[in-house]
Parts: C-alpha cells; sequence; structure tokens
C-alpha cells in the first residue's frame, strides 16, 4: 500500500524522483523542509525530478535554461497550473484560468489599465496621495508593518481601481477581501467553516459590492479617470468586456498586486533596518528629490525616474527575500522535455527560488548588497525570472516597483524606526511574520 502512488505512476520515461505516499504524496515534506527538500531531491535525482505535492504528480525543474524555456514555450502544450481553489475563488475569467488567445486579449485589457502611461499620467498621483495619507500619525506609535503593508497594498489599489478608499464601502470590502485570499490558498473541500467555503462566499460577497459600484458608475454622468473609468470606456464591439469579465479583472489586479507588493515592503522596511548604510543612501536619494519640491508637493513620473537606488533596494530585497518561489505550469497533453516524457495534466513547479541564490550571478548571495543593482545589466540578464517570464511576465512590475518606492519615499523621509524585537520571520512556503512584525516610528 505504501508504494501505492509509486506503482500508479510509473511509467516508461518519467523523470527519476519518488511520488511519496498514497493522497498526500511528498507534501508534508515539501512544507515542512521547503527549499531543503528540494536541494535534497536535487542532490539524488538532478535538477529535474518528480514528485507528488499539493495533491497532483509533479514535475520540479530547477535548471534556469530549463525554466527559462517553459516560460517562453507557453502555447505548445503548458497552461498555468494554479490549485483549484485558486481558480474557484478567483473566478472563470481570471488571467491565470485563461489561455491561447483569451488569455492575449485579456492580458491586452490589463496592460491598457497599468501602462507606463497610465502610471505617469493618471496612478502615480493616486498613488501619492493615498501614502501621503497611509503614512500619516505613524509617529511615536508601534505599529504592526506587516498589518499596515497589507492593508496599504489593498486600499492603495482599490483607490486606482475605483476610488474607493476610506467609507462604508471600503470598510465592507477589506475583511471579504481578506477571506478570499486565505480561501485561494485552501484545499477545496466545500464543507462550512473551511477557509475554501468562507473564500467562496466572500467573492460572492466581493462581486455584489462591485456590482454596485458598477452600477452607480453607469448611472452618473461624470466621466471617472481610473481604472474602473476605463474598464467601462472599452466600447470597441470585438473587445467590449462583459461585466462578469469587468469584475474578473478588478479581482486580479487586486489580487496578484496583494501579498507580493505588501511583503516586499514589510521586507525592505526589516533589511533597510538591519543595514543603516543602504538605509542612509536611500535616505539621501529621497531627501534629495523633497529638496527640489514643495512640502505638500507629489513626487511624479520623474521623480520616480530618479530613484535608481531605491529600485536597486526594491530588487535586492525581492531576491533575498524571494516573494515568490517559483511558477506552476500544467501539461494540456503529453510532451517531451528534457528528454523525458510528461504526461497529461501533471503539473510542472518552474521552481526560480535558487537562481536568486546562484554566487556566479549574485556574488555573495546571502549578502543583502543593493548596488549590485545599480549595474542595469543585472534586470535584464536572462535568468532574471523575480517577476516571471514569457508571455505571462508580470504585467504588473513596473506599478508594484512605482507604489513600493511611494511608500519608500514618504516612509523615510518622515519616520525612523527600530525594531520591537522577538518576530520570527517565516520564508517558506510564503514570506510572512505569524506573529506581525513590529516596529516603533519616530518621526525623522
Ligand atoms: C513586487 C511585486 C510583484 C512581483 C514580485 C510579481 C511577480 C509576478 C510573477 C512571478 C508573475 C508570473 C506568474 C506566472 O507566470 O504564472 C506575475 C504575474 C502577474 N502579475 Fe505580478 N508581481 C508583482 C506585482 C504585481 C502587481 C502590482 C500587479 C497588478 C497590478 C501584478 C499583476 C500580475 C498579473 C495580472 C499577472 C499574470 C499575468 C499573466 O498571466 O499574463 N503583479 N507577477
Amino acid at each position: 500500500l505504501l508504494r501505492w502512488n509509486e506503482v500508479r505512476y510509473r511509467k516508461k520515461g518519467l523523470p527519476p524522483g519518488t511520488m511519496g505516499w498514497p493522497v498526500f504524496g511528498e507534501t508534508t515534506e515539501f512544507l515542512k523542509q521547503g527549499p531543503n527538500f528540494m536541494k535534497n531531491q536535487r542532490a539524488r535525482y538532478g535538477k529535474f525530478f518528480k514528485s507528488h505535492i499539493l495533491g497532483c504528480p509533479t514535475i520540479v525543474s530547477m535548471d534556469p535554461e530549463l525554466n527559462r524555456f517553459i516560460l517562453l514555450n507557453e502555447g505548445k502544450g503548458l497552461v498555468p497550473g494554479y490549485p483549484q481553489s485558486m481558480l474557484d475563488i478567483l473566478g472563470n475569467c481570471n488571467i491565470a484560468a485563461v489561455h491561447g488567445s483569451t488569455h492575449k486579449y485579456m492580458r491586452g485589457a490589463l496592460l491598457s489599465l497599468i501602462s507606463p502611461t497610465m502610471i505617469k499620467d493618471q496612478l502615480l498621483p493616486k498613488i501619492d496621495e493615498f501614502m501621503k495619507s497611509h503614512l500619516s500619525n505613524w509617529d511615536g506609535k508601534t505599529i504592526n508593518i506587516q498589518e499596515k503593508t497589507k492593508e496599504m497594498a489593498l486600499l492603495s489599489s482599490l483607490k486606482q481601481i475605483a476610488g474607493m478608499e476610506s467609507g462604508p464601502v471600503c470598510e465592507a470590502f477589506k475583511p471579504e477581501f481578506y477571506k478570499l485570499v486565505l480561501g485561494t490558498l485552501s484545499l477545496p473541500i466545500d464543507l462550512p467553516g473551511t477557509n475554501y467555503r468562507r473564500g467562496f462566499q466572500a467573492r460572492k460577497n466581493i462581486i455584489s459590492i462591485l456590482r454596485q459600484v458598477i452600477e452607480e458608475r453607469r448611472a452618473s454622468p461624470k466621466a471617472q479617470h481610473d481604472m474602473l473609468g476605463c474598464l467601462l470606456r472599452i466600447e470597441d464591439s470585438r473587445h467590449k468586456l462583459s461585466d462578469e469579465e469587468i469584475i474578473d479583472h478588478i479581482i486580479t489586479i487586486l489580487y496578484s498586486g496583494y501579498e507580493t507588493v505588501s511583503t516586499t515592503s514589510m521586507m525592505a522596511v526589516k533589511y533597510l533596518h538591519d543595514h543603516p548604510r543602504a538605509l542612509q543612501e536611500l535616505r539621501e536619494e529621497h531627501l534629495n528629490i523633497r529638496e527640489r519640491k514643495g512640502p505638500e508637493e507629489p513626487i511624479d513620473w520623474n521623480d520616480y525616474k530618479s530613484m535608481r537606488f531605491t529600485r536597486a533596494v526594491i530588487f535586492e530585497t525581492a531576491r533575498l527575500a524571494t516573494i515568490v518561489n517559483g511558477v506552476l505550469r500544467k501539461t494540456t497533453r503529453e510532451m517531451e522535455l528534457n528528454g523525458f516524457v510528461i504526461p497529461k495534466d501533471w503539473r510542472i513547479y518552474v521552481y526560480t527560488r535558487e537562481i536568486n541564490y546562484d554566487p556566479f550571478l549574485y556574488p555573495d548571495p546571502l549578502i543583502f548588497n543593493p548596488w549590485r543593482w545599480l549595474d542595469k545589466s543585472l534586470e535584464s540578464q536572462k535568468y532574471f525570472m523575480i517577476f516571471g517570464g514569457g508571455s505571462r511576465l508580470c504585467p504588473g512590475k513596473e506599478l508594484g516597483i512605482a507604489e513600493i518606492s511611494t511608500f519608500l519615499h514618504y516612509f523615510v523621509t518622515r519616520y525612523r524606526w527600530e525594531d520591537v524585537g522577538g518576530d520570527k520571520i517565516l520564508k517558506f512556503p510564503r514570506v510572512e511574520a505569524p506573529n506581525g512584525l513590529h516596529i516603533r516610528v519616530l518621526s525623522y
């Protein structure tokens, strides 16, 4: 019986590896040992091995060249392979649920909302206004920076999407969104009290809030210059979006930019605290920007573009903390990869974490060294996969960096801070501080 998985998935041409226990496979080892599980399996079976994790037979690819190949060749028998709970809760029109030509046009619509021109003309002023107010009155307080950055990522997106910032709609939205996020990371067991059921219910509640917002918009003669305004204006009949598609676009933007932006911001605060020289250089960059401006004057595109060291801090944070461990794909037919035959419907875990610690790409890889990114070519090297790659390369990269940069701008020019101490940070499977990350904030 214990060899059930080995027998069930035995097939000629598969890469080496072990399939673990019936049903559970090697999920427990994977979640418990995290990156060490991957390293051990690699030592035994090489950079391309089979396993059974998170309920699915899975091929793990830790080979940078092959990872690149997989990301660049998505059309050829590979589609996103995210867990069922995520697809159910994020919706059928979610970008991770579509492929081929539907993905192309959904992605096009999304890109038009968060392109550099949009950031420059419409989003950056909103982000600036939001950060200024979100970061007010922290002086003299002990705050949980994890909670604050999560709130920041959600509320800043709501403001950019539909001008929602505070008030009853936002307050109703917040708890539902948190439940939705938890649901996407749960086992798809539809029973009362499970995170999956709660997440699904939260999706329904979010849809009804968004439907109401859309109806109010349609009834109002005023043209709104935000993402929802743009989505409602896409009138070209071939690409006109249904309400369902508009709602799933909004959920996609909220969800994709939530943990990524909040966790990178939190970890940047942590690393800057631990590396005073980097903090000093970052602060100088932002004080120089402030010197050129009036006290309440917002930061604009040129200021953002001048934040070279800030950008380097963000990349170094995303690299060292490994905000994204990898991406998931699924085979839609039997296919050959790296000389092996991968059956249909197997998951492929494109594990990119190890690339972040490759000493040839990043000398002294465990040291926080933002200066390494001042050489721009590092950002365009072919194994740079912090934002994914190929046809699913993160479309929100620039927007995410702009948000984190604006947050850091107001944070370091207004405040200094001390670690309260005693908080633990977990790095796997997600970067998080289970009991929060508390800092004591004082005015600068
Ligand atoms: C530091 C911040 C961010 C990081 C590290 C990050 C990382 C990533 C990665 C690795 C992928 C590839 C997923 C895959 O191939 O399956 C991705 C895709 C995506 N990201 Fe981001 N992201 C960030 C911020 C954002 C923001 C702010 C938004 C939205 C406004 C966003 C929207 C998306 C979307 C919609 C996709 C799916 C693209 C597609 O399937 O075509 N991301 N992101």
